[in-house]
């Protein structure tokens, strides 16, 4: 049986709408936000709560959360998900949020405070997990750590890279190396000039390598071995996309791990996840808060 880890940061997420563009010196309307006000947030949360509804279970978020009440709250309402929490270190300091604003063009403005005050670093407990996946996703998280899973993952397990635009935590030359390492990569269209960099400055050229990428509305794009397969999605009107890319790829690894050798069929699945995460919002939308 496999074992996977996701590691990276956790946010308890405060989305919202805007009503026009934020401008410096002037008041921007919210046009309208969820009723799950926060929302679990972070690349691990989302994936590994994507993993487990799609069957797959032996998957464990290491994170780090702080020792109020908001991370109480973050940490209860992930295990409520069953998802395993003890992957979780509580470090002094608050729950870091995110603000995801909406822009009217769809475009988001993500803000992120990362809220604990101690260096963030795999304990041992969390080194542990690293070391002994089969599986091992890695999100944006601190540079430390980034550098401590390169070091622990064993050569024969895998390395997901889940790629994030932020160079305070990830500068070229380290995402050069994670793209060395990395058996499969995902990103969306956003991302894509910085993956490519990434690959570019990493030296590799390995053919069975999985390049992924999400395009919204546009479907995603498959890339191995040489070729390339376009897989179209439903688009679903919808701005609070939060989570949709981590959702996919916690829904592509959990079919991807048991199924190794069907990629498309793991793609296929991942598309689900996320047109199931979007459609649940929808219909949760009436908890929401309209402006009039
Ligand atoms: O990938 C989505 C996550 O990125 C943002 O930083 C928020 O944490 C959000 O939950």
């Amino acid at each position: 049986m496999s074992r996977a880890v996701v590691t990276g940061f956790s946010s308890s997420d405060y989305a919202l709408r805007l009503r026009g563009p934020m401008v410096a010196d002037k008041t921007t309307t919210i046009d309208w936000r969820p009723g799950e006000w926060p929302r679990v947030g972070g690349p691990p949360a989302f994936i590994a709560s994507a993993m487990v509804r799609a069957g797959f279970a032996d998957v464990v978020p290491v994170s780090w959360v702080g020792q109020d009440r908001d991370s109480e709250t973050f940490r209860a309402a992930l295990s409520d998900a069953g998802v395993d929490i003890g992957g979780i270190a509580q470090l002094p300091g608050r729950m870091p949020t995110s603000v995801l604003a909406y822009g009217p063009d769809g475009g988001c403005h993500c803000l992120f405070d990362p809220a604990i005050t101690v260096p963030q670093r795999l304990d041992e407990r969390q080194s542990a997990l690293v070391a002994r996946a089969d599986w091992v996703c890695l999100t944006v998280g601190p540079p430390e750590v980034t550098e401590q899973v390169l070091a622990l993952i064993r050569p024969e397990s895998k390395l997901v890279w889940s790629v994030k635009v932020d160079e305070r935590v990830m500068p070229g030359d380290l995402a050069a190396r994670v793209a060395a390492r990395a058996d499969i990569a995902a990103w969306s269209r956003g991302e894509a000039e910085f993956a490519a960099k990434a690959f570019a400055g990493s030296a590799t050229d390995r053919p069975d390598r999985l390049l992924i990428e999400t395009r919204g509305g546009n479907g995603v794009i498959l890339r191995a071995g040489g070729e390339e397969a376009r897989f179209p999605v439903r688009a679903i009107e919808t701005s609070d996309t939060t989570g949709a890319g981590d959702t996919f790829l916690g829904g592509f690894l959990a079919a991807f791990i048991q199924e190794p050798g069907d990629a498309r069929a793991a793609i296929r699945h991942g598309i689900a996840a996320v047109e199931a995460l979007l459609k649940a919002r929808l219909r949760n939308n009436h908890q929401g808060s309209e402006t009039p």
